[in-house]
């Protein structure tokens, strides 16, 4: 049984507990901490044999946790994954893998140093069924080269901790990621336009359009709605040279009544992706619990990410077309995806 350690006790921190305790197999949770001590104790409650502990780096010290998940906020990323390397022990950081490029060079140079894979980041989207879907039809080759995606990623409203630019490091990321994986190529520049604002997004610049080029020339639009009330709804379609594919419906349920055709729309992340949180972590703990390496997206992912979502920042501000340059790809991550 692999003992984990879970840091930040928050929202995803919560389900990720609940699942590690109520949905997956083969690990069990056996310490938790938060910033937030009370939150961390009053969450601990239902964690019978979970003790406390007051720093993150004295849960990663502590010998009863043989691996962390990292799910504090993400300039808290960094400290806990450096410290979890630096101890030998396998980590789950939650995205972004730390919030600048300078901090993923960082945990890059400290994994090679340390000569195994200890990091994944939660770049969940790659587990959904859905997107797996989407890219074997790509890989099929029915429509042809890929030569374009529309994306739409929108969120009912925004955590508490959201700042101007977190429409991209925090939400927007996922489509980055999503991009080189289902593209299987990296992203060579960024651009951002900007309309007018929703009147619901307070100081923030929502919605913004993302607009990502990938090094093969392939073109992506991403529009980016945080705070559009309706509901969380991801789209994506993928436009070939003989067809296009896209995401399918995630409805269970189609109402045809009073005059009109109703389906849900998920609250939240927790619902939309809930099945692909589940896959992710199970075969992370399948693939570390034996001493193994981890298999899903890696520190060099988590930098490739913030690389590009450090441009798309600097191409906000600047209004300007961000070219995206990555440093040399260290032999430890070989395979892009
Ligand atoms: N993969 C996904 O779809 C999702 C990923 N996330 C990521 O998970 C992380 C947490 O997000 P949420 O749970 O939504 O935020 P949250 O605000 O609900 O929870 C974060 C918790 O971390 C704690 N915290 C902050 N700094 C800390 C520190 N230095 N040490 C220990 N605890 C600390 C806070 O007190 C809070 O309880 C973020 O990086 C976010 O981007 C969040 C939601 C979905
Ligand atoms: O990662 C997530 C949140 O942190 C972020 O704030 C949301 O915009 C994303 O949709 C969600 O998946």
């Amino acid at each position: 049984m692999l003992t984990v350690g879970v840091i930040g006790t928050g929202m995803i921190g919560q389900d990720h507990l609940r699942r590690i305790t109520r949905v997956l197999a083969g690990a069990t949770v056996t310490a938790v901490t938060d910033v937030d001590a009370d939150l961390a104790k009053r969450v601990a409650e239902g964690l019978p044999g979970a003790v406390v502990h007051q720093t993150g780096e004295e849960l990663i010290a502590d010998p009863a946790v043989d691996a962390v998940v990292v799910c504090s906020w993400g300039p808290t990323h960094e400290q806990y994954v450096l410290a979890a390397i630096a101890a030998g022990k396998q980590v789950f950081c939650e995205k972004p893998l730390a919030t600048t490029e300078e901090a993923c060079r960082r945990i890059v140079a400290a994994e090679v140093a340390a000569g195994r894979r200890l990091v994944q980041v939660g770049y969940m989207r790659r587990y959904d069924a859905a997107y797996r879907a989407l890219k074997a039809a790509i890989e099929s080759g029915e429509i042809g080269n890929p030569l374009m995606m529309h994306c739409a990623h929108r969120n009912a409203g925004v955590p508490g901790f959201y700042e101007k630019e977190s429409i991209i490091t925090d939400t927007a990321v996922h489509e980055i990621d999503m991009v080189r994986w289902m593209f299987g190529e990296e992203i060579s520049s960024a651009r951002v336009l900007v309309p007018r604002k929703n009147r619901n997004g307070g100081d923030l610049q929502d919605p913004l359009l993302l607009i990502l080029q990938t090094e093969g020339g392939a073109l992506i639009d991403v529009e980016l709605s945080v705070n559009i009330r309706y509901g969380y709804d991801i789209r994506g379609e993928v436009v070939g040279e003989d067809g296009t594919a896209s995401l399918g419906s995630q409805s269970p349920v189609v109402v045809r009544g009073g005059g009109r055709v109703a389906s849900p729309v998920p609250l939240d992340w927790r619902e939309r992706f809930a099945r692909a949180y589940d896959v992710e972590l199970q075969e992370w703990i399948d693939s570390v619990a034996s001493g193994g390496s981890p298999t899903g997206p890696s520190t060099w992912d988590g930098y490739a990410a913030a690389v590009v979502s450090d441009a798309a920042v600097e191409a906000l501000r600047s209004g300007s077309l961000v070219a995206v340059s990555l440093m040399e790809r260290p032999a430890l991550y070989e395979v892009v995806a």
